[in-house]
């Protein structure tokens, strides 16, 4: 796992953009994992920029999403379908089907679990999974106790999940639905490269577990110290109790130029 603390959350933003960007120039129809969320909004946004100088194309891209509120309607601002959309999709040149996502609301939805992982293997499998993580340690909507195997699943959601994601519903905690269909933990490791981007104090807690803490349920992002190719682009705030503070920064500035992320 190679942890980079960066002067800010633009900073690692860019770094997340330069590895999908080297990605699509070796490989224009990578298959990519997109998070929704505010963390990676900065790597969305330098994306974007790319694009429209020219630099990257999404065209031969193809993209699955990590989760999906059940029940919400199709029309409503929130289903990760329309944020991701939203936040990314629509502002660059993917083709219209090259992007999936659960269908959060389809009568069998243990049937719709089943057959993304399927898509999912059938694309090839993803090139490189952007995450956030959550302040409880839960990516995608792996909450706490998760099974370190899992798949995609349904999962009820966290109290605290719930209570941080009610801003996006005005607020309302009650606004926020229950239940979600996520990626599972399992389903994660399968991608060839993660690139987890934390910012904020928020993420302090998780981001030390994460990288320093006993591989537990408990903490369902420390599964990724299991995984052989991790990055994550931390802010100076979300690095704020990592032990080894010193060691990372000192590792990254010594990176020689060819070793990439
Ligand atoms: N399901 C999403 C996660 O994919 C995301 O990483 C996390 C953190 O969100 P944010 O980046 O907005 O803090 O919360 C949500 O619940």
């Amino acid at each position: 796992m190679e942890i980079v603390i960066c002067p800010d959350a633009t900073e690692a933003g860019r770094l997340g953009a330069n590895a999908i960007v080297a990605l699509l120039q070796r490989k224009p129809d990578a298959v990519l994992g997109l998070a929704t969320g505010s963390s990676p909004m900065a790597i969305y946004d330098e994306l974007v920029r790319r694009r429209q100088s020219g630099e990257v194309s999404f065209a031969q891209a193809r993209a699955f999403t990590l989760d999906e509120y059940v029940g919400l309607a199709s029309d409503h601002r929130e289903t990760y379908h329309n944020v991701i959309r939203r936040d990314f999709v629509d502002r660059v040149d993917f083709a219209p089907a090259a992007v999936h996502g659960p269908d959060g609301l389809a009568a069998d939805l243990p049937a719709v679990c089943h057959e993304y992982e399927e898509a999912i293997v059938t694309a090839g499998g993803v090139d490189l999974q952007i995450l956030g993580i959550g302040t409880d340690g839960h990516i995608g909507f792996n909450e706490p106790s998760s099974s370190l195997a899992s798949r995609t699943r349904i999962k009820t959601l966290a109290t605290q999940t719930r209570i941080d994601n009610a801003r996006f519903f005005g607020g309302d905690v009650d606004q926020v639905p229950t239940h979600c269909i996520t990626q599972g933990l399992g389903t994660i490791m399968d991608a060839r490269h993660v690139v987890l981007v934390a910012s904020g104090h928020g993420k302090a807690e998780a981001v030390h577990q994460l990288a320093e803490g006993p591989v537990s349920a408990m903490w369902p992002a420390t599964i990724l110290q299991h995984h052989p190719h991790v990055t994550v682009l931390l802010d100076e705030a979300a690095a704020g109790r990592v032990q080894l503070y010193s060691y990372y920064r000192e590792t990254y500035a010594a990176k020689p130029q060819w070793q990439g992320l």
